[in-house]
């Protein structure tokens, strides 16, 4: 049985705050592989300055060529839009009906809003979350706080975001160090993000 965590963001670009975070849960943890599932739409972001799927993916793809621990996916690329993590957790389970566990990595900034995800207790019936820290304001549920199925891991913290990386692009700021090298030549390469 393989055991795949599954990192779900919108990757828009993926940097180095998310490898590290990936890199630190498979080897700390008794993941065998994560996934980084690239999705179209989340149901709380707008799609203002949202690169296309394939580029983000594509992205993701150079990322983690490197390490063969961890894996793009375009699992949602086919699904309906908003992306429920839900929908493609049951979708997963009827692609890989067997050899397969699926867990979920998140961040404590998501597990803050984790309740008002769709149908996150049935989530949690079924699946483990694996959480990491990250700096953000709020609180946790007062249920999530001891669940038997959300497991805390001690990954380093890094406060580095998208957004940041995007905004500062443009305004002409050096962002290099903050992307894998082969993410900052694509994005480069492309002029993603100047305008
Ligand atoms: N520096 C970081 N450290 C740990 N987790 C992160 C970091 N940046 C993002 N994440 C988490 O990784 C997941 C996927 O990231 P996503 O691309 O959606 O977020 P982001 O980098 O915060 O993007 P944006 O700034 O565009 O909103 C999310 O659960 C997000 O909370
Ligand atoms: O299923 C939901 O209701 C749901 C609500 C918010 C976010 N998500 C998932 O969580 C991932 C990270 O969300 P975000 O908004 O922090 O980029 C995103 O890729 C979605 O798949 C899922």
């Amino acid at each position: 049985m393989k055991k795949v965590g599954l990192y779900f963001g919108t990757f828009n670009p993926i940097h180095i705050g998310h490898l590290v975070i990936a890199n630190h849960m498979v080897e700390f943890s008794d993941l065998d592989e994560v996934w980084f599932v690239v999705t179209p739409q989340s149901p709380f972001k707008t799609k203002k300055t949202l690169l296309d799927n394939h580029h983000r993916y594509q992205m993701v793809a150079e990322a983690t060529y490197d390490y063969d621990k961890l894996k793009p996916s375009n699992i949602e690329f086919n699904l309906p839009q908003p992306n429920y993590t839900i929908n493609t957790l049951v979708y997963l389970k009827e692609k890989y009906p067997t050899g397969y566990n699926f867990s979920l990595i998140m961040g404590e900034d998501n597990l803050k809003g984790f309740h008002k995800w769709k149908n996150y207790d049935v989530i949690l019936e079924d699946y483990e979350l694996f959480v990491y820290p990250r700096v953000s304001d709020g609180k946790v549920e007062q249920k999530f706080l001891k669940h038997a199925k959300i497991h805390r891991v001690d990954a380093p913290i890094m406060e580095i975001s998208s957004t940041f990386i995007r905004t500062q692009h443009k305004k002409g700021k050096n962002i290099k160090p903050l992307l894998p090298q082969e993410v900052w030549k694509y994005m480069d390469e492309m002029n993603f993000y100047r305008n």
